[in-house]
């Protein structure tokens, strides 16, 4: 079985995604941390963002297995990823090895924004998770609270409008839901309801292929 889960920045897509995962058996790749691995590489090595051929290099130097979450998932990291996301030899690059994890039994869950429409378009279930900019932004801003840090609300929430501006707007494989994605609003539901309203998805969609 293989699950698509697309949505925009702290929608809540990567939480649903690992409990789908470890609900129903599969492997998981949240594959925004794909984007954040190579602009992290060029952020360490004192790189540009702008330089295709030089992120293109990063992309094809990254190893999926090596991601580190931890790392990876910091605020400041996802403006520099969405700028080397623009890039179609980029995405090129880590399509190929986001199919390559899909593909692999026993079946996988991937988030991130073009996976319903361009990296594992015939998927058993697609969701796109929403919720409202300023829910996503206290969501952000209480994860980092939570994790010691010290966040502005008003920041947050701009970067997040930014990167949804710019990861819709853009030419290669913008971010939009998949015209077969179950629309799931977040906007109101805590973790809980929004894994039981996800799994009743996949639950349904199930039961309709085992009857055909
Ligand atoms: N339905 C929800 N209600 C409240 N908080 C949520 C919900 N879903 C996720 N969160 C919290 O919001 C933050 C962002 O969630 P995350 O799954 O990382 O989003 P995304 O992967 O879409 O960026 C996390 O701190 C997570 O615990
Ligand atoms: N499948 C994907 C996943 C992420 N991305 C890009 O990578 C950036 C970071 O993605 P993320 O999922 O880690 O970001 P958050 O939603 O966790 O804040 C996004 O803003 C997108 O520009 C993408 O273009 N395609």
């Amino acid at each position: 079985m293989l699950i698509a889960i697309d949505g925009p920045a702290a929608s809540g897509k990567g939480t649903l995604a690992r409990r789908l995962a470890a609900h129903y058996g599969l492997r998981h790749l949240d594959t925004g941390l794909t984007y954040r691995g190579v602009a992290k590489t060029l952020l360490d090595t004192g790189r540009p963002l702008d330089d295709e051929a030089v992120a293109e290099e990063a992309a094809r130097a990254l190893d999926l297995g090596a991601l580190d979450r931890a790392v990876l998932s910091a605020h400041g990291i996802g403006e520099a990823a969405s700028k080397v996301a623009v890039m179609p030899s980029v995405r090129r690059v880590l399509v190929d090895k986001q199919r390559a994890f899909a593909a692999a039994p026993p079946g996988a869950v991937l988030d991130g924004r073009d996976i319903g429409t361009v990296v594992c378009p015939d998927a058993d279930v697609k969701l796109y998770v929403i919720a409202t900019a300023a829910v996503r932004a206290t969501r952000r801003w209480r994860e980092i609270e939570a994790a010691g840090g010290s966040a502005d609300y008003a920041g947050i929430l701009a970067d997040i409008e930014r990167r949804d501006a710019r990861d819709t707007e853009r030419a290669a494989s913008p971010m939009r839901p998949a015209e077969d994605a179950h629309l799931l609003d977040t906007s109101e539901m805590d973790i809980e309801t929004a894994f039981r309203a996800a799994s009743a998805v996949i639950d349904a969609r199930r039961a309709e292929r085992d009857a055909n």
